[in-house]
């Protein structure tokens, strides 16, 4: 039985909707994949005319759409954007070296200028150097720290105003159950912020803070996008991994937890007076560290005391 889009009325229905559940075509899936990021981007009033914003790139499938989508969004809705690709290479061979070759196609593809970081030349460290040396267990550890600095790092070099991440409403929903499951309020607070900012680092956004995954799989296969698929080779990471299977789980009998766990987060975010960096009005107050400069909560900032256990071989 040939089934019709439920929303034009029109054309064949080519897809079940993952958010909604509705039968629709490709041409009103673009449409309304299209609509809603770009009223996210609108009611969260994420960017002003001039602004120069970074789009962290990994060339993976969320990151490839959200090029694509930046892309597309400035220059139908005219946000008078400047935009760059911001990769950061982890030094992670058989991994990130492929998936810089495909953000390099990207570059040309979307002809959107492209700046590499890496940490060997920020730490004097690679991934697989660390891992070499810390094992399998805690390296996601480093990774994460350090490539929150790089990419901050990254953005002054490119002399932005404003970073994007393609997290999506999945990564947002993990979060706030992992951060339920370890007790931790103050970044339970945090974690469903669309913007977040301190007052020594570049503001980050989240455009894909209510698109789920599944629809950004799709979205990049109907448009045929360049993106790298692989897993990180040394992303163990058996705690998130069983929040995430939790959380498919859900989806699968109820497609919208994901957006009702993200509600639940935010709702939370009003009700708990948790003392250490309470975001004032989405902003959070810090220091600088003493060493390299960078924000820090205590005299040296996470890198450069990770580094200095790396350094003095006592990485674990
Ligand atoms: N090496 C990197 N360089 C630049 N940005 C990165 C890098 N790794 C991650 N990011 C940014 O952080 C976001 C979330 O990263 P995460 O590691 O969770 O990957 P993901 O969910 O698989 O996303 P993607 O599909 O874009 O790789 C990415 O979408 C991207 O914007």
């Amino acid at each position: 039985m040939v089934r019709i889009c439920v929303l034009c009325s029109t054309d064949r229905a080519v897809l079940k909707r993952p958010k909604t559940g509705q039968q629709i075509c490709r041409a009103c899936f673009f449409a309304v994949f299209e609509h809603e990021i770009h009223n996210t981007i609108v009611d969260n009033a994420l960017f002003k005319r001039g602004d120069k914003v970074a789009i962290a790139a990994s060339g993976g499938k969320d990151s490839t759409v959200l090029a694509h989508i930046m892309k597309t969004l400035n220059d139908r809705h005219d946000y008078g954007l400047d935009l760059f690709l911001l990769s950061v290479d982890e030094g992670i061979t058989g991994y990130r070296d492929d998936s810089l070759e495909t953000v390099k196609r990207n570059e040309q593809q979307y002809q959107i200028p492209l700046k590499i970081v890496s940490y060997e030349q920020l730490y004097g460290w690679s991934m697989d150097a660390i891992v070499k040396e810390v094992g399998l267990k805690n390296n996601c550890t480093f990774c994460g720290v350090f490539r929150r600095q790089a990419l901050d790092r990254g953005a002054v070099l490119l002399d932005v105003n404003h970073i994007v991440t393609g997290h999506n409403a999945d990564d947002i929903a993990e979060t706030v159950l992992m951060n339920i499951l370890r007790g931790d309020f103050s970044r339970l607070q945090r974690c469903t912020a669309i913007r977040t900012a301190t007052d020594e680092t570049i503001p980050r956004s989240k455009p894909f803070k209510y698109t789920y995954e599944k629809e950004i799989v799709m979205y990049a296969y109907f448009k045929k996008l360049d993106y790298f698929s692989t897993e990180c080779i040394y992303s163990p990471n058996a705690y998130r991994g069983y929040a995430r299977a939790f959380l498919k789980d859900l989806e699968s009998v109820r497609p919208s937890a994901i957006m009702d766990i993200i509600h639940s987060g935010e709702a939370y975010e009003t009700k708990v007076d948790v003392k250490v960096n309470v975001p004032v009005e989405g902003r959070v107050v810090v220091g600088t560290c003493e060493r390299c400069g960078y924000m820090a909560s205590n005299k040296l900032c996470k890198a450069c005391v990770l580094l200095e256990g790396l350094n003095r071989g006592l990485p674990k």
